[in-house]
C-alpha cells in the first residue's frame, strides 16, 4: 500500500505554514507522497470571496514544483457545490485501491471534525493528522483515527497575508518567491 497525505485547503494564497505542516507529516507518518487539494468551494467559508480558480491553482502549482514528493490534485474542481471531503474521500478510495489516505488538518480544525459532512462514514475512509497548535485544542473524541503530531510553530494565515497586502504591508518570507512574485504581477489582493 502506498501512504498518501492529502492537504486540502483554500490556499488563498498558499503560505509557508502549509508547506510546513506537509513536510512535517510527510516525515512523522512516512508518507510516500503529500496531494495538495485546493477547494473548489469551501465547506465552511461560504460566500467568501476568494481569489478565481485558476490564480489559487497557479499559485499552489508554484508553491510546491520544487518537491518531488509534493502533488496536485484537482479532484475538487470537477464537482459542483462545497467541496464536502466525504464526497472527496469516496472518489479517492474508488479510484485508488492501492493507496491509504491521510488527510491532514490545522490544529483550529481538530474540535471542529464533529461538524464535517457524515464524519462517521469519512473516518472509515481516512486517517486524520492533526498538527497541534498551541491556544487550540489538541484531544479528540476520534482518537482511533486522528494522528496528532507536533510541529514547529508558525503563525501565518492566508488571511493575515491578504491585509498585509491590502494595507501595502511586506508578505517576505510569509510565502515562497515565486508566489510571491505571481501575486504581484497579477496583482491580487491588492
Ligand atoms: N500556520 C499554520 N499552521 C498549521 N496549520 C495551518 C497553518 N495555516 C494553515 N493551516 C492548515 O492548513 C489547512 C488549509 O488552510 P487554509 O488554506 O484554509 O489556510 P489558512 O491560512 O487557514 O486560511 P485563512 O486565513 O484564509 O482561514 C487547514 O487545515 C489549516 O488548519
Ligand atoms: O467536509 C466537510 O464537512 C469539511 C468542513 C470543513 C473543512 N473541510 C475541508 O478541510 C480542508 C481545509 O479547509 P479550509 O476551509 O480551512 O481551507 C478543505 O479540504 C476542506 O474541504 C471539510
Amino acid at each position: 500500500m502506498r501512504k498518501i497525505g492529502l492537504l486540502g485547503g483554500t490556499f488563498d494564497p498558499p503560505h509557508f505554514g502549509h508547506l510546513l505542516i506537509a513536510e512535517q507529516a510527510l516525515e512523522a507518518c512516512q508518507l510516500d507522497e503529500v496531494w495538495f487539494m485546493p477547494t473548489k468551494i469551501p465547506p465552511h467559508k461560504k460566500g467568501s470571496n476568494l481569489c478565481s480558480d485558476e490564480d489559487r491553482i497557479e499559485m499552489v502549482k508554484k508553491a510546491i514544483n520544487d518537491h518531488p514528493f509534493f502533488k496536485l490534485s484537482l479532484i475538487e474542481f470537477e464537482r459542483n457545490g462545497p467541496s464536502y471531503t466525504i464526497e472527496t474521500m469516496k472518489e479517492l478510495t474508488a479510484m485508488y485501491k492501492e493507496n491509504d489516505f491521510y488527510f491532514i488538518i490545522g490544529g483550529d480544525m481538530i474540535e471542529y471534525l464533529p461538524k464535517w459532512k457524515e464524519i462517521d462514514e469519512l473516518l472509515n475512509l481516512v486517517t486524520f493528522v492533526g498538527v497541534k497548535r498551541p491556544g487550540f485544542i489538541s484531544t479528540s473524541i476520534y482518537s482511533d483515527n486522528l494522528v496528532l503530531i507536533n510541529v514547529p510553530q508558525l503563525e501565518i494565515s492566508s488571511r493575515d497575508i491578504r491585509e498585509r497586502l491590502k494595507q501595502g504591508r511586506s508578505i517576505r518570507y510569509l510565502l515562497p518567491d515565486h508566489v510571491l512574485a505571481y501575486i504581484k504581477e497579477r496583482q491580487l489582493y491588492g
